[in-house]
């Protein structure tokens, strides 16, 4: 029996046309899947249009809009289908792996490197490809498919901005690829004995400090007085330099106190952080017992802090505990 799957369109370059302003998207969900026929012979498709805009634009309330869709019609198919730009992909995986758990159902998320209205493109493929891996018995959770390749939803991050191989997984292997219009798995489905379970709150208050050579630390207090939490993206494997070392001493002892979070990660997008390892990241850390990303990606980080902090009042010790418990495999590696 052919599988009944719900594609949902947001926009991005897939759904894009050329105008005097430039790329903007303009193509239906309907129009876009009209690109490829065949999919007619992998599944029974319907589909829903979400928003129609540049991820650029994408903000939390269109991901709560996204797995508002999917909670609202999970009974009805065998799996999702979205279409979306590639800009804040990464991001708007990261969010649902976290937004939509314990998923026996595949949320694929997709999208082109260049409109599917052009005669040259990658969206045909990319389409396709996601059509046949959501109609795959043993896919499942959230995923991105893209130029061939399938990466776990926590793990993608956009490193090229042209080439069709846009998204890298980062410190995890590749699930499966799709070759010739076959599924080749390399990792098999873990059967979940829990329910998929919605959650429907991101809490917005989060401040990405990415620290550079010579940095000033009149910035701190303003950041810490505004925000609930600050992710620093430090150097290697993790570590804060002397010139703003003092002023963030300072700043901590008194924010520690009205429960706000700090994680240190790091710039160096493969292998992760280890701030114990050298003296410029081992005392800090101690000091302040701080969280550190270790293999996860920025996105998954940011996306993960934004679940955790939406949860009522927590303890220091619970949102440890919540950050270092993985979810769609965003963490392999914590103390
Ligand atoms: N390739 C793309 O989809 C880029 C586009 N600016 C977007 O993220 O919506």
């Amino acid at each position: 029996m052919k599988k009944k799957i719900l594609m949902i369109g947001t926009g991005g370059t897939i759904a894009s046309k050329q105008t005097e302003a430039g790329l903007a998207p303009g193509l239906s969900s309907e129009d876009i899947l009209s690109y490829i026929p065949q999919v007619e012979s992998v599944c029974d498709v319907d589909t829903l249009q979400v928003c129609n805009i540049d991820s650029t634009n994408v903000t939390p309330e269109y991901w709560k809009k996204i797995a508002g869709a999917i909670e609202e019609h999970y009974e009805e198919y065998d799996g999702f289908v979205i279409c979306h730009g590639t800009d804040t992909l990464a991001y708007t995986a990261a969010a649902l792996s976290y937004m939509i758990q314990n998923s026996e159902k595949p949320i694929v998320i997709t999208g082109a490197q260049k409109p599917i209205n052009m005669d040259v493109t990658d969206a045909k493929t990319n389409l396709l490809d996601s059509f046949i891996y959501a109609s795959d018995d043993a896919s499942q959770d959230v995923t991105i498919v893209f130029d061939g390749k399938v990466i776990v939803g926590t793990r993608a991050k956009k490193e090229r901005a042209k080439s069709y191989n846009a998204f890298s997984s980062i410190n995890f292997p590749y699930p499966a690829v799709i070759q010739d219009q076959k599924v080749f798995r390399y990792m098999p489905a873990i059967p979940y004995k829990k329910p998929v379970t919605f959650y429907h709150e991101m809490k917005n208050s989060i401040y990405v400090l990415k620290l550079i050579p010579g940095m000033k630390p009149d910035v701190l207090s303003y950041i810490f007085k505004h925000y609930d939490c600050v992710v620093i993206e430090s150097f290697g494997v993790g570590g804060l330099p002397e010139s703003i070392v003092g002023e963030f001493y300072k700043e901590m002892t008194e924010w520690v106190r009205h429960g706000k979070i700090v994680v240190m990660t790091t710039q160096v997008a493969n292998e992760g952080s280890n701030m114990t390892v050298y003296e410029v990241g081992k005392k800090v850390k101690q000091d302040f017992d701080l969280i550190e990303a270790y293999d996860m990606t920025l996105e998954a980080v940011i996306t993960k802090l934004m679940w955790i902090m939406s949860m009522e009042q927590m303890s220091y010790a619970e949102v440890k505990e919540r950050f270092y418990s993985s979810v769609n495999h965003d963490i392999l590696f914590h103390e």
